[in-house]
C-alpha cells in the first residue's frame, strides 16, 4: 500500500522569513522520490509538514486524499526518519523495537531482526549509548521494518560509514521491490544515491526548481564540447549551466531537450555530446549568482 501526495501552493513562514514559497507538486504513490536541495533549501521544513510535525497554514496538502494533520490513519501510515536526538533514549535497542511493533500495524519484526543482524546492532545496549552511525542504522531499521505507506528518510544516513550506507541503499531497494510504498529520500549525497530514485524533485531557496522522473531529468542534461565558436553558435538560446574554455576548445553543460535537428547541427559542427550526471545537474542548476 502506498500514499499519493498532493501539495498545492504551500507557503511556510518562520516569522518574516519565507522558507517555502508557493510550493506545488504531486508525488506518485509506490515510487522512491529523491528530494534534493542545498543547505537551507527547505527540505526538512517540507518533510516535517508532510509527516505531520507541523501544520500547513498557507496552501493545502492531501495524503491519500486526506488532510494529514492530526489524521490518525495517515499519521499511523507515515514514518519520518531524520537525524533525531537520541541523547535521552534510555531504552535498550531490543525493547525499543518491540515497543514499536505495537504502534505500527505493518511492522515486520522478522525483517527488523534481519536488519539488526545486517547492521550489527547490539540489542542489549541502550539506544543513547550507540555510536552516531549505529543510531542512524537503528532509525533506518525502524523506517524500513515499519513498512508504512509513506516512508520519509531525511538525510537518514548521517554518521554511517560508506559500507553501512551501501547496505542501507541495498535494503531500501530490495524492500521497496517486495513492498512498494511511497518513499521520500532527501539527500546531499546525490552521486552516491542517484540510482535509487524513480523521480526527482529539486528544491531551491524554498521553491520547486524541477520535478520529473529521474530518467527524464538525466535525459535533458548534456555536455557539449568542441571548437569555441562552434559551441557558442550551437548553444545560443539553450539553457547553459556552466562553461569552461581551454585554449580554442569550449565545454558547456546545457539543460533541455535536444531535437534531432539540433543533434544534426552538432554533428555538422563537429561537437561532442555527452551525458551529465544528476550530481552535475544538481550542482549547476542550484548555483547561486555569486558562485559563478
Ligand atoms: N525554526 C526555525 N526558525 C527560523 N528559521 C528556520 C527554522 N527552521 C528552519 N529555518 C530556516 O528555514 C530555511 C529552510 O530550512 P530547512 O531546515 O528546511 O532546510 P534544509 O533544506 O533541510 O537544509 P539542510 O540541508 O541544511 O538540513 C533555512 O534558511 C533555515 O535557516
Amino acid at each position: 500500500m502506498s500514499y499519493e501526495i498532493k501539495v498545492n501552493d504551500l507557503t511556510v513562514w518562520y516569522k518574516d522569513f519565507k522558507a517555502l514559497d508557493q510550493v506545488s507538486f504531486t508525488l506518485n504513490g509506490g515510487k522512491i522520490h529523491g528530494l534534493l536541495g542545498r543547505n537551507g533549501a527547505g527540505k526538512t521544513t517540507l518533510l516535517s509538514i508532510l509527516s505531520n510535525f507541523r501544520k500547513a497554514k498557507e496552501g493545502t496538502i492531501t495524503i491519500d486524499g486526506e488532510d494529514p494533520f492530526d489524521h490518525p490513519r495517515i499519521m499511523q501510515g507515515t514514518s519520518f526518519i531524520y537525524d533525531k536526538d537520541l541523547t535521552y533514549e534510555y531504552d535498550k535497542v531490543g525493547d525499543m523495537l518491540k515497543e514499536l511493533a505495537d504502534f505500527r500495524p505493518n511492522f515486520d519484526a522478522t525483517y527488523a531482526s534481519e536488519l539488526v543482524k545486517k547492521f550489527k546492532l547490539p540489542l542489549k545496549k541502550k539506544v543513547h549509548q550507540l555510536s552516531k552511525g549505529k543510531q542512524s542504522a537503528l532509525q533506518v531499521t525502524i523506517g524500513l521494518a515499519s513498512r508504512t505507506p509513506l516512508t520519509i528518510f531525511d538525510e537518514a544516513y548521517l554518521g554511517m560509514d560508506a559500507p553501512t550506507r551501501e547496505l542501507f541503499y541495498k535494503e531500501l531497494l530490495a524492500d521497496q521491490e517486495r513492498h512498494p510504498r511511497t518513499m521520500i529520500v532527501s539527500t546531499h549525497l546525490v552521486s552516491e544515491m542517484d540510482y535509487l530514485f524513480d523521480e526527482v524533485t529539486i528544491i531551491h531557496q524554498g521553491k520547486i526548481l524541477l520535478k520529473d522522473t529521474n530518467e527524464n531529468v538525466i535525459s535533458k542534461g548534456f555536455s557539449i564540447t568542441g571548437n569555441k565558436d562552434n559551441v557558442e553558435a550551437f548553444t545560443t538560446g539553450l539553457e547553459v549551466l556552466n562553461s569552461q574554455i581551454l585554449g580554442g576548445t569550449k565545454s558547456v553543460m546545457v539543460y533541455g531537450e535536444l531535437s534531432e535537428q539540433k543533434r544534426r547541427q552538432a554533428r555538422d559542427l563537429d561537437l561532442d555530446i555527452g551525458p551529465l550526471s544528476l550530481h552535475d545537474l544538481f550542482v549547476h542548476l542550484t548555483k547561486e549568482e555569486d558562485e559563478a
